[in-house]
């Protein structure tokens, strides 16, 4: 199939005509290829999201690898990568290459796994990184993610053994004995409602005892869903002194504060909690520092009866997919070039996504998005193409509507519709 976008602008800049042919960006125009105003439209390479919870296997009643990836399309994005909390726990290359497989088959994003640091998450004994790592899913990025690996020895053995082959060990930075029945952010709205308090220090802590290591090692490590102004700061000191260490943070912790527990609702119940203004604004300015290198959605579906339910019995998590962009261009306003490094490029990058994160000139992989920035959208839970539910967006007017989105020339999405 060939594309004929016409008039579009490419990352901002003034409109053009755009061509697909073949999988690539072409320079010129094939005589069948099918036309595509482009008017008003703006094209971002394919987004790609460092961190996203497709639940299969295991938990198919909250996402499948189809209904996660259909949502990804929805929202702009080209590749995604699938977390190891699954059930079973994709801690074997069986496990990683049947995810793979199943992203192939969806066939609407690529569908790249991450793999467990330790067996079945439970941080005692390390899973098989090799095995994975040369299995057909190509697995580069380990993660316990849920469950922080808590002890150092283990921590330091897996940042040595990925390093071989170059890749990254994904820490959810939480230590546990800090964290112990928490329920929200520690601070004066938790004293407020008395909820147990999940303190800033136990993702600082971690945080700092990483980049430590990761810097006695040489090895890269990622940190997963920044929440707090002091693990920013933290960060900054360990990229300044050289540390290789990557970051992320979410569209909600850019945006939602403790605030929102006051309702009780649990729709506002995630891991790491949400925290106060000024962690919000630290994080939106490490943002564009580039003291955080991506925006990555932490998308976790949960069923209705694990999220419509008593605060402190509901499964932390918010979907994200579909609302990533709007909710970044609701904050930073149309920075397309902000936008396609935090989103697509550096992600792409991080993951070793060769592919995605291109500069959309001819010749390159045509994985793409168009988005109309004008455009302005309602959430409504009702229309998400996730078979969960759990937005914290719904009845929010946000803007930037995703028209279009193309993997390798083929449309994923058109007229905001998944194709498939
Ligand atoms: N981020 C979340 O709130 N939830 C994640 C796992 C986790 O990090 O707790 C999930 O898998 O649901």
């Amino acid at each position: 199939m060939a594309y004929l976008i016409k008039g579009v602008s490419i990352l901002g800049a003034a409109p053009a005509d755009l061509f697909l042919k073949d999988g690539v960006i072409s320079d010129k125009a094939d005589k069948d290829a099918e036309i595509i105003d482009g008017t008003g439209l703006v094209a971002l390479p394919g987004l790609v999201d460092v961190h996203t919870h497709l639940r299969e296997p295991g938990r198919e009643d909250a996402e499948t690898v189809e209904t996660g990836s259909r949502a990804a399309a929805l929202g702009g994005y080209t590749a995604v990568c699938a977390m190891a909390n699954t059930s079973p726990v994709a801690d074997t290359a069986g496990v990683v290459e049947q995810v793979w497989r199943l992203g192939r088959e969806a066939g609407l994003v690529d569908v790249q796994p991450i793999g467990a640091v330790t067996v079945g998450l439970a941080g005692k004994q390390m899973a098989e990184l090799g095995a994975m790592a040369t299995s057909a899913a190509n697995v580069r990025i380990f993660s316990d993610d849920g469950f922080c690996v808590a002890d150092p020895k283990l921590m330091r053995r897996a940042l040595e053994y990925v390093k071989a082959f170059d890749g990254v060990i994904a820490q959810h930075a939480e230590e546990h004995r800090l964290t112990e029945g928490a329920q929200m952010h520690e601070g004066e709205v938790s004293t407020r409602l008395g909820l147990t308090g999940w303190p800033a220090v136990a993702e600082e802590a971690i945080i700092a005892r990483d980049v430590l290591l990761a810097e006695h090692v040489g090895s890269r490590l990622h940190v997963c869903h920044v929440s707090t102004a002091g693990s920013v700061e933290v960060l900054r000191q360990a990229k300044a002194r050289g540390v290789r260490v990557t970051a992320e943070v979410t569209p909600h912790h850019l945006l939602l504060t403790d605030e929102l527990a006051a309702g009780y609702d649990p729709v506002y119940k995630v891991n790491p909690p949400l925290r106060t203004r000024r962690d919000v604004d630290a994080l939106r300015q490490a943002l564009l520092d580039g003291v955080i290198d991506v925006v990555a959605t932490d998308h976790a579906p949960h069923a209705v009866q694990d999220k419509e339910c008593e605060w402190s019995h509901a499964r932390p998590g918010m979907l994200g997919l579909e609302t990533a962009l709007p909710i970044v261009l609701s904050i930073f306003g149309p920075q397309w070039e902000l936008i396609a490094d935090r989103m697509s490029r550096a992600p792409a990058r991080i993951a070793g996504l060769a592919g995605h994160g291109g500069d959309l000139t001819a010749g390159s992989p045509a994985n793409l998005t168009l988005v109309d920035p004008s455009a302005r959208r309602v959430v409504d839970p009702s229309e998400l193409a996730s078979r969960s539910r759990n937005t914290p967006y719904a009845g929010m007017t946000l803007p930037g509507r995703i028209v279009a989105t193309f993997l390798r020339g083929e449309a994923t999405v058109l007229d905001g519709k998944a194709v498939k």
